[in-house]
């Protein structure tokens, strides 16, 4: 891991076996930090941030910088996109496309690292002016899951460093591989010591230090909703300031007028595109009654086809899931959608055969018959699971949409575009896809309404979280008051 500009070992030299979710095989050892290591990372952070060039330099050197990363991750999409699939089991052409993704982002914040100049605003008194300035917010804790590893790191890493902040990041202790492989190219950049610090570890030692320190003054996280509950008490402590992009269950509705075709097309890969491990998976399809038989008829002999294997391998379309903890508990919620009188139409097993022995597979489920009373329709199962609810009216759609603690994504599949524009402004979501699934990009908000989250990642608020703003103002004919004579 990265300490001060250094690479080190766990203080402690305790390590951790990186395995493959495909066949378990081990494919790296990596240092197992602790709160120890964590301490020191963050106070490396904190001399680079309070002694150091980095928060001061002009921002467009630091837009340099971040092109350098962007022009490297693209020199180096295949050998990073090999490595995140071969950490998370996604396939290749996703890890391909997340590296793109990646290298967007940087680019992104690159170019608006030195667009905000500040605004002068109008006092209401004369002879005075007012400037309000966007400072770096100071020395940031990040934490990442293991679905999106470098992806979810880069959302924070780029923004954070184009604000002039420095920062101590922690990967999820399963998939730490590409995050620690960004910082050799981010070596190579040459960034100041302290700016970047990357500790791996587990959440419950490294990431808790993280929230709680009071050298900290932003925790950025994202992961599930228990943890950030976690994170968000931790950080009172010192009432840090705190971003959390947490879960989803995201329903996706359809009326009986959509396109038929690219309505099943999207469907499908809004639940089943990396094994459901997708924050805003379409893992609830709310179809319209009248379409139900149809759709969920063609659904069925798609589902049947979807090509399972190893993600290095073209032409597999779903892998493993990413660890055999995940997909106990994956497990336990298609019991559980069992139990509560789910109709399970396909899938809900794993599948059999020698290439699947050692993976984490789990075959794409249907449960036909859901309603939102239902725990597999409330929480996020986080897994190939697809629920299906039915609708009458327009009002029933968005009510039973809206019925979650989540407000992360959702779409809307109709060609009454007026209907479409109504829809979306009901739904108490982050993020509404018309005739779409799964769009994000780096000049667009990403976060979530309710339970999903608090702050937003990406676009120009991106870059506003790693901020405070002040407001300097002058009198610039400053008399006696002569109030206390
Ligand atoms: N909203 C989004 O943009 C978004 C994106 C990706 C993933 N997610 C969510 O992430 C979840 C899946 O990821 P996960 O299983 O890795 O989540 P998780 O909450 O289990 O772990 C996320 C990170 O938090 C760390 N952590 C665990 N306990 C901690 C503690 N007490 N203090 C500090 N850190 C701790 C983990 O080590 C890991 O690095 C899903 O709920 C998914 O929806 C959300
Ligand atoms: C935010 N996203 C969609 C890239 C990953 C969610 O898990």
């Amino acid at each position: 891991m990265v300490i001060d500009g250094e690479w080190v070992a766990a203080h402690n030299g305790q390590t951790r076996e990186i395995i493959n979710p495909f066949n378990q095989e081990i494919i790296a050892v990596v240092p197992e930090g602790d709160r120890e290591d964590a301490k020191r990372a963050i106070q490396a952070a904190r001399r680079a941030f309070d002694h150091g060039e980095w928060p001061h330099m002009p921002a467009a050197d630091r837009g340099k910088k971040l092109f350098k990363v962007a022009e490297l991750i693209d020199q180096n999409n295949e050998k990073l996109a090999e490595l995140e699939t071969l950490d998370t089991g996604k396939t290749l052409v996703e890890s391909r496309a997340d590296m793109e993704d990646i290298a967007g982002v940087f680019r992104y914040y690159a170019g608006l690292a030195d667009k905000d100049g500040g605004e002068t605003i109008e006092p209401p008194m004369p002879d005075a002016v007012s400037r309000v300035v966007r400072e770096p917010v100071g020395v940031c804790g990040m934490i990442t899951p293991w679905n999106y590893p470098l992806l979810q790191a880069s959302w924070k890493l780029a923004p954070a460093l184009a604000a002039g902040c420095t920062l101590v990041l922690k990967p999820s202790e399963i998939t730490p591989l590409t995050t620690l492989k960004i910082a050799e190219l981010m070596e190579e950049v040459g960034f100041p010591k302290g700016v970047v610090n990357i500790v791996t570890g587990p959440g419950a030692t490294v990431g808790a230090e993280l929230s709680e320190s009071d050298q900290v003054d932003l925790i950025s996280f994202t992961g599930g909703i228990e943890t950030g509950r976690k994170i968000m008490q931790a950080a009172s402590g010192n009432m840090k300031k705190i971003a959390l992009e947490l879960g989803g269950k995201n329903p996706n509705i359809v009326f009986a007028d959509s396109d038929f075709e690219t309505t099943v097309d999207y469907a499908m890969n809004a639940v089943y595109f990396h094994a459901g491990q997708v924050c805003s998976a379409g893992a609830r399809l709310i179809v319209e009654e009248s379409l139900h038989d149809k759709l969920v008829n063609e659904l069925l002999k798609r589902v049947k086809r979807i090509q399972l294997g190893n993600g290095m391998d073209e032409s597999t379309q779903m892998g493993p899931l990413t660890s055999a903890e995940h997909r106990a508990k994956v497990e336990r919620y298609i019991a559980i959608g069992k139990e509560e009188g789910a109709k399970l139409l396909i899938g809900g097993k794993r599948p059999e055969g020698k290439e699947y022995e050692k993976g984490f597979f789990l075959e794409p489920t249907v449960f036909d018959g859901c309603d939102t009373k239902m725990r597999i329709v409330q929480e996020e199962t986080f897994g190939p699971i697809l629920t299906i609810e039915t609708f009458r009216t327009e009002e029933e759609a968005v009510r039973i949409a809206n019925d979650s603690v989540y407000g992360l994504a959702g779409a809307i599949w109709t060609q009454d575009l007026n209907r479409a524009q109504r829809v979306s402004k009901s739904l108490r979501m982050g993020t509404v896809w018309i005739n779409d699934f799964h769009p994000y990009f780096p000049q667009a908000p990403w976060g979530g309404y309710k339970q999903s989250g608090i702050g937003r990642e990406l676009g120009k608020t991106g870059l506003e979280e790693y901020t405070e703003q002040k407001h300097i103002f002058q009198n610039l004919n400053p008399q006696p008051m002569g109030w206390f004579k």
